[in-house]
């Protein structure tokens, strides 16, 4: 994995070095707003309307924030509308990659070979990481953004005017959002960012930092779900599929590989079945496919698992009742 300084590949794995052995994510670089009518969103510049088959969407499977917009792009009603590439999940010397003679894995767009390609296309001196998601403009031949945060919110409301979108599901309305932005803030720092700074941490005390802050927050949130189906109101809501994402990799992934081993959501009395219930909405489970997360995470991260073998379980069973339709 690397990053592009000043529009060239550098192979690097991420130095945390600077910040005493600490996980910090860098900002997203890309952040225009797709918008009904094309004028300019809360950041960035104006002139992206919201158009059938204009955007391109590019994902990995393994990545939970690329994960968010697949998730939105599926229950708004947008697949035909917003066609996607999917990257390899082998993230190494050259980061994202696709693979031609691969149809699952191929750029349909541009038949670009890596996604740091289509960086340098947008950005000629780009300097940045190359990450997933990103959402890009075949009209401006470049990326409008790759902030999933804002894209989902983007796939949220922008393109409600076209036929078949699912215009009457509002996944951030407008009554709950200082609730949902409060729960997204707690949420994003301490268990979908948390997650990784348990496992990115190169200090024992930066990962113990972590790791207490993710538990505590597990702990929180397996109360909150006692008494209530959804984290905010009483439907599915941008708060409870940004939570999500990180949810179903935790016992595959973060329990094992970022040592986030207190317990796993399978033995939380409430997130258990929450988590169960939100893959059973229909047309999410289409969106998970935990063997391309497995193999992402455990041979890509070669400093954390150098042997690159990818463990054969843990048994998952994201079908089974949740008995939380009472609630
Ligand atoms: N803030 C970004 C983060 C995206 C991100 O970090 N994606 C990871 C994959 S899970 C990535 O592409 N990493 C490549 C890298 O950091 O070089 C978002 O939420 O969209």
């Amino acid at each position: 994995m690397g990053l592009l300084v000043d529009g060239k590949w550098h192979d690097h794995w991420y130095d945390t070095d600077k910040t005493g052995g600490k996980f910090e994510r860098e900002a997203a670089r890309f952040r225009n707003w797709v918008t009904a009518d094309g004028s300019p969103g809360p950041a960035g510049e104006g002139g992206f309307k919201a158009e059938s088959g204009r955007y391109h969407l590019y994902v990995s499977m393994a990545c939970p924030w690329a994960h968010r917009t697949l998730i939105f792009r599926k229950l708004k009603g947008l697949e035909s509308r917003i066609p996607v590439s999917v990257v390899h999940p082998d993230m190494v010397e050259n980061g994202w990659e696709f693979r031609p003679d691969d149809g699952a894995h191929r750029d349909h767009l541009h038949d670009a070979r890596f996604l740091y390609e289509l960086y340098i296309r947008a950005a000629p001196d780009y300097t940045g990481r190359v990450t997933v998601p990103t959402l890009w403009d075949r009209q401006r031949e470049t990326i409008v953004s790759n902030e999933s945060a804002d894209i989902i919110r983007m796939f949220n409301s922008a393109f409600d005017e076209l036929p078949g979108v699912r215009h009457d599901l509002d996944f951030y309305p407008e009554s709950l959002q200082s609730e949902i932005d409060r729960v997204n803030e707690r949420v994003y720092h301490t268990v979908n960012n948390g997650v990784y700074k348990a496992g990115f941490a190169t200090a024992q005390d930066k990962y113990e930092e972590a790791y207490g802050a993710l538990f505590d927050s597990l702990d929180w949130l397996d109360e909150r779900l006692a008494h209530q189906r959804y984290l905010v109101g009483d439907q599915p809501t941008e708060a409870d599929w940004r939570l999500f994402t990180t949810l179903i990799r935790f016992d595959a992934v973060c329990f094992s590989h970022f040592k986030c081993n207190r317990q796993r959501i399978g033995d939380y009395p409430n997130l258990s079945g929450y988590v169960k219930d939100l893959y059973q909405v229909r047309g999410v489970s289409d969106t998970v496919d935990i063997e391309q997360i497995k193999r992402h995470y455990y041979v890509s991260q070669r400093t954390i698992n150098p042997t690159q073998i990818v463990p054969v379980g843990p048994e998952l069973d994201f079908d089974g009742l949740h008995e939380r339709a009472s609630l």
